[in-house]
């Protein structure tokens, strides 16, 4: 999927709502929990529910490798029944890759190729050869953390490194990097007041801005400081909306969650 449809879906969706897909069997309803793959139906259920209402999907491949080859089917029933029901969506492997370049390519494969997700999240900490591998895939995305959202990302992230703090030397260096066009970064919503200074940098880049919902970020904060005027922001939910409710009407609550979430958006976005 090439960015400029993605903010066509954006503009008709009146939505730039992101929904992680982080499914924890401790938390799903039980009756699902006798079926044969309940990751699965609960994802459907809830992909099936809130499709209108989003642009984008989100995994955390973490939720899916815990639970062994079984989790990993999961995720692959996952991604197929999103490419094939609904091909307008836009698909996040959050999975923080990275390595030497040979390596990279083999990551790039697994989820550009096998798992054809439109982009991977990447970690920038093994710099440019690590990161290029995924930038050679033409119109897949590769999402590079930037400013995280957990409160750890002050003990690297915000240090002064030759005078600048180091997210603003990981987004001014990436933009020099080979097919840098496909790059996205990971800002997170509780660093709202970072956001001015981000876009000074990436004025037009997409930002996939986790942390509205269960960990406080504010949506109205996050586009007052970092909507650009191609918008440019997929804001992600997880917890938030797909644990609304642990009981039958877990689909049901979740739209409710989501519903919110895109009707404040389609506010914003006719402003
Ligand atoms: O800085 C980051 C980067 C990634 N994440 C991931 O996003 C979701 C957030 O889930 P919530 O339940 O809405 O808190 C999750 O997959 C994280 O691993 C992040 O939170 N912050």
């Amino acid at each position: 999927m090439t960015t400029e449809q993605l903010t066509d879906q954006i503009h008709t969706k009146k939505s730039f709502l992101c929904i992680g897909l982080d499914v924890d069997m401790t938390k799903i309803p039980t009756h699902l929990l006798t079926t044969e793959d309940p990751i699965f139906e609960f994802n459907k259920a809830i992909i099936d529910a809130t499709h209108d209402l989003c642009v984008s999907y989100k995994p955390n491949t973490a939720f899916y490798e815990a639970y062994g080859i079984k989790g990993w089917q999961s995720l692959e029933k996952t991604i197929n029944y999103i490419n094939e029901n609904y091909p307008e969506i836009f698909t996040i492997a959050d999975a923080k890759r990275g390595d030497i370049g040979n390596t990279s390519s083999m990551y790039a494969k697994a989820f550009f190729e096998d798992l054809n997700f439109d982009s991977v999240t990447v970690a920038p900490y093994m710099g440019k050869d690590s990161v290029e591998p995924f930038l050679a895939f033409e119109n897949k995305h590769t999402i590079m953390l930037a400013l995280t959202s957990n409160e750890g990302a002050f003990d690297f992230q915000t240090k002064n490194v030759a005078g600048k703090e180091l997210y603003k030397v990981v987004l001014e260096t990436s933009k020099n990097w080979k097919n840098a066009k496909n790059l996205m970064y990971v800002v997170g919503a509780t660093k709202a007041e970072y956001f001015t200074e981000i876009r000074k940098i990436v004025p037009h880049s997409f930002l996939l801005v986790p942390g509205v919902g269960a960990q406080g970020g504010s949506l109205q904060e996050v586009c007052k400081y970092g909507m650009s005027e191609n918008v440019a922001l997929l804001i992600n939910s997880s917890r938030g909306i797909i644990y609304a409710s642990n009981g039958t009407d877990f689909a049901e609550k979740a739209r409710e969650e989501a519903l919110k979430l895109q009707q404040e958006m389609a506010v914003i976005l006719n402003k």
